[in-house]
């Protein structure tokens, strides 16, 4: 079932454009948002979340135009997971987890459904661990009996050995989730299919695990290539070049640029439920 659909979407601040005509579905086994800093994510997950008004182009909630939909429903059905660092410091978190909840009695189900001891919901936030703030973050997302979660790099603060935990949380959970982050092993684990945006454009689109086993787009293969592990620094695709302003935008950092590239890609069919933006695709799907 489609939950939000994008369509045409362009997106930015006063008369500024950042995120260019994104199409994209966000449909069930988790759906991967993927790019560096300032490539968009969060400028789309606001737009997604309500929070921003599409300067061009339509955001889908069931069949009914975002603009039009009854916003307390939507509230319900979406809803954000931001860093822990949102929560409020001076809030004993069982109290930020029952802010949704017509029943304070739930909270403890809540904690205990995300992993924690009810008997931390009188604690604040800096009482407890960054792995146990998330969870709280976690659970107050959860209390509304949302159908879709959007997270906005929910484990990148964490360490290693805790990301990986509250990774199988997440990936245990009923609830669909669109998931933002700069880190492909992360989508890896929790999105069935994933969309990569450079310059504010989706560049390549498909099935997470083809994506990661044979990349179509050179910026996708520079992503992988640079996040060896969980845990990995945000990577650094190619050299640090600016986006190219005409013509394809990776073109600028792009190992296999060609004259050809100074016209812009469009996005095409590379195999089933496959899109590229990138007239040498066979050369990477095919290369070393
Ligand atoms: N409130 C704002 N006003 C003006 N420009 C903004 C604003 N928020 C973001 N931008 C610009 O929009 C572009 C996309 O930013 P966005 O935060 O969506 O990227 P991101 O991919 O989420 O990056 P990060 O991973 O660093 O959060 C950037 O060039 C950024 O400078």
């Amino acid at each position: 079932m489609t939950i939000l659909r994008a369509q045409d979407l362009t997106l930015g601040y006063g008369r500024q454009s950042v995120v260019h005509d994104v199409s994209l579905d966000v449909t069930g086994g988790g759906v991967g948002l993927i790019g560096e800093s300032g490539s968009g994510k969060t400028t789309l997950a606001r737009a997604f979340l309500g929070l921003l008004k599409p300067q061009k182009g339509t955001i889908w909630y069931g069949g009914q135009d975002l603009k039009k939909a009854d916003m307390r429903a939507f509230r319900r059905d979406v809803q954000p997971v931001f860093q822990a660092e949102s929560l409020n410091p001076r809030r004993r978190v069982g109290a930020s987890i029952a802010e949704g909840l017509p029943d304070r009695a739930r909270v403890g189900e809540l904690m205990e459904q995300v992993g924690l001891d009810p008997a931390l919901a009188v604690r604040r936030p800096h009482e407890l661990s960054g792995g146990q703030r998330q969870r709280v973050v976690i659970a107050r997302a959860l209390a509304v009996g949302p159908k879709l979660l959007i997270l906005d790099e929910p484990t990148s603060a964490l360490d290693v050995t805790v990301q990986a935990k509250v990774l199988d949380l997440l990936a245990g959970l009923d609830t669909e989730r669109l998931l933002i982050t700069h880190n492909l092993a992360v989508v890896g684990r929790l999105c069935r299919t994933s969309h990569v945006l450079f310059a504010g454009r989706v560049v390549e689109s498909g099935p997470t695990a083809e994506l990661l086993a044979a990349p179509a787009h050179p910026y996708t293969k520079a992503l992988r290539d640079a996040v060896p592990t969980l845990g990995g620094q945000p990577p650094q695709a190619g050299t640090s070049a600016p986006p190219a302003e005409t013509g394809c935008p990776f073109r600028s950092r792009c190992p296999l640029a060609v004259p050809e590239c100074e016209r812009a890609p469009e996005l095409r069919e590379v195999g089933e439920g496959r899109t590229v933006a990138c007239h040498r695709a066979e050369d990477v799907l095919t290369g070393p």
